[in-house]
């Protein structure tokens, strides 16, 4: 079994009836999904939040409820994939592009557990791109603010035309191989007009799940400090 099913399936292990899921995006949380078509198949009652489009149809072809966020005051657990992970927990999420979404159900979640394989943990986040979402009106602004900033910014580009994220945003890649302190640059994107979120996830994922070649072994928030 590949890695990132290993850990995807082990994550319906901590859904009980009745729940409200947020349904995370990617690759690995796919396993997940699929799984919890099934369960739902032989009688499991949730209700889920879906972090994007592509979510949404993967859930409706397997028949899970779904319901909008709108609908829900609170999600009781959401399980979501994750582009790399430190010891502490922090992540870089956004790598399909459905970072907003997936934060703003992230922040609704009252438990937050990641879907990883093992190649996504690292000492320190920054090999992976870290995306931004960038409102299109004045987008090449943030992209020169980044530059100067030494962010290494590339707008995304999909079929030679900008990505467009679910909210109609564009993504921009920030290439900064090694981010020192994540909450510095965090808190210095947030104030940057024109940027509707960043892909950094700080002290949010409770449990991460990682597949490995035969196992998977889960990290808790908090036991690393
Ligand atoms: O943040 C995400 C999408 O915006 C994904 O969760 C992240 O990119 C991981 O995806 P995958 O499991 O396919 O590697």
């Amino acid at each position: 079994m590949l890695k990132k099913q290993l850990a995807g399936e082990k994550a319906v292990e901590f859904i009980e009836d009745g729940m409200v899921i947020g349904l995370g995006s990617g690759s690995t949380v796919f396993y997940t999904i699929q799984k919890i078509g099934e369960l739902v198949k032989k009688g499991l009652r949730i209700q889920g939040v879906p972090t994007s489009q592509e979510t949404t149809l993967l859930a409706q072809s397997l028949h899970i409820p779904l319901v909008s966020m709108d609908e829900v005051d609170e999600i009781d657990l959401t399980i979501d994939g994750a582009d790399e992970v430190d010891r502490n927990l922090q992540g870089i999420k956004g790598g399909g592009g459905a970072l907003l979404y997936e934060k703003i159900v992230a922040c609704t979640s009252r438990k937050i557990i990641w879907v990883v394989d093992e190649s996504k943990m690292v000492e320190l986040l920054g090999g992976f791109p870290l995306p931004i979402e960038v409102v299109p009106f004045g987008y090449k602004q943030v992209v020169r603010k980044m530059e100067e900033e030494g962010c290494h910014p590339v707008l995304r580009i999909s079929n030679g035309s900008p990505f467009q994220t679910d909210g109609g945003h564009y993504i921009v890649d920030l290439h900064m191989n090694k981010i020192k302190n994540p909450e510095n640059l965090a808190e210095k994107l947030q104030k940057v007009t024109g940027i509707v979120e960043n892909g950094l996830f700080l002290n949010c994922a409770d449990q991460v799940i990682i597949g490995g070649q035969d196992e998977v072994k889960i990290e808790t928030r908090g036991k690393n400090k």
